[in-house]
């Protein structure tokens, strides 16, 4: 009896914040805010970038291909919902530190020199491949292109917001695979996993200002950089891969969206997502106790029972394939 007592008393109250943000709780709009999105001219970006000016959002969006940007841009201004919503493109590489302060104060100007109020990391790419095959030109290239990408960003925005007293958003992209990692990723998941490090390093500084910090975490998504990344990724990591029935960008914008309007600081894009979200979590923010409860759960049954599954396939790939792979390639010469 106590403990069905005890049990219900711990649902409600797990239940309360839920019932408090449907009914009482101002939920959080990007209307009429300006909203950055880095990567807005292709996949998840361009998905979100067009999600928010659905919304009624001013939206500028950053990356380097102009033809790509044009052809997003003319995507957005199809979804304008009012003639003031402005809608901008800007083409800058945002892997230095310079570029990625000249891109922000650019997007700044049509807005009286103002920061954007929430910006939206999206920038990123993945170029999968075994460690033994990697170069020194190689790693130092994609921790560039998953890492510095977003956070000289992150460092020009937080100067911006701070100087001028804006309390804005800062959204990371970052990765399932800044939850766990494996074969194939060498490459890509330390500089997600730095992302992380940086996320919950700002969510802490960032209270000084009143900043908030999110990170997001999605797994396979079906946009133009996955097709670009399979073309490297070995056929053993396409094959683990199997396991996560991938999103479209964008069911994953709208996931990103509803985390953020329950102001949740991780934000995870599925259920598989939510698992390794929540047997992750180390001292960072639970979204809700009893969910992520329950995540952690099935995590802590079902992730060694996947995890051993994948260590054979990837031992025995290694004894049938692997090593003609390498020398099919010239590493042993
Ligand atoms: N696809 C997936 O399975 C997953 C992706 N992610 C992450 O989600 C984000 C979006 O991925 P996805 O939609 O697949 O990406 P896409 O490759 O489809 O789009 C990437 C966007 O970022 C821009 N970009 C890339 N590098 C730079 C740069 N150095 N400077 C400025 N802009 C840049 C690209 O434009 P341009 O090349 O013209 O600069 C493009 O607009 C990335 O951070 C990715 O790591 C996370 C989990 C899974
Ligand atoms: C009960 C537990 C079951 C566990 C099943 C686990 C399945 C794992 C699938 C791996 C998904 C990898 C996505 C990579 C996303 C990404 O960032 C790259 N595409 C780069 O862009």
């Amino acid at each position: 009896m106590a403990v069905v007592a005890f049990t219900t008393g711990l649902i409600l109250l797990a239940a309360l914040p839920l019932v408090f943000s449907m009914f009482f709780a101002k939920k959080w709009s990007p209307k009429g805010l300006h909203c950055y999105v880095t990567g807005g001219s292709s996949g998840l970006g361009l998905a979100l970038a067009l999600l928010l000016t659905r919304r009624g959002a001013h939206v500028s969006i950053v990356a380097r291909d102009e033809k790509k940007l044009k052809t997003a841009l003319a995507e957005l201004e199809k979804a304008r919902q009012n003639p003031d919503q402005k809608l901008n493109s800007y083409s800058f590489s945002l892997n230095e530190a310079d570029a990625s302060t000249a891109a922000l104060d650019a997007a700044s100007a049509p807005h009286g020199g103002r920061t954007p109020d929430v910006i939206f990391l999206c920038a990123g790419t993945a170029t999968p491949g075994f460690f033994v095959e990697q170069t020194e030109v190689s790693l130092r290239k994609a921790m560039d292109s998953a890492y510095w990408v977003q956070a000289w960003s992150a460092l020009a925005a937080s100067k911006r917001m701070v100087r001028e007293g804006v309390k804005g958003k800062i959204v990371f992209t970052s990765s399932i695979l800044a939850y766990f990692s494996m074969v194939g990723y060498s490459s890509y998941s330390p500089g997600k996993h730095a992302l992380r490090g940086l996320a919950e390093t700002l969510r802490s500084e960032m209270q000084l200002y009143g900043i908030t910090i999110h990170l997001f975490c999605p797994g396979t998504i079906y946009s133009p950089g996955y097709e670009e990344e399979n073309k490297t990724k070995p056929e053993i990591t396409l094959k683990i891969e199997e396991a996560d029935s991938g999103l479209q960008p964008e069911q994953v914008a709208d996931a990103l969206i509803a985390g953020i309007e329950r102001n949740d600081f991780h934000i995870a894009a599925d259920f598989l997502g939510n698992i390794f979200r929540a047997s992750t979590r180390g001292g960072t923010p639970q979204n809700n106790v009893l969910v992520d409860t329950f995540f952690a759960l099935v995590g802590w049954v079902g992730l060694p029972i996947w995890r051993k599954g994948v260590d054979a396939l990837i031992i025995a790939h290694g004894k049938e394939r692997h090593v003609e792979y390498l020398k099919e390639r010239n590493f042993f010469d």
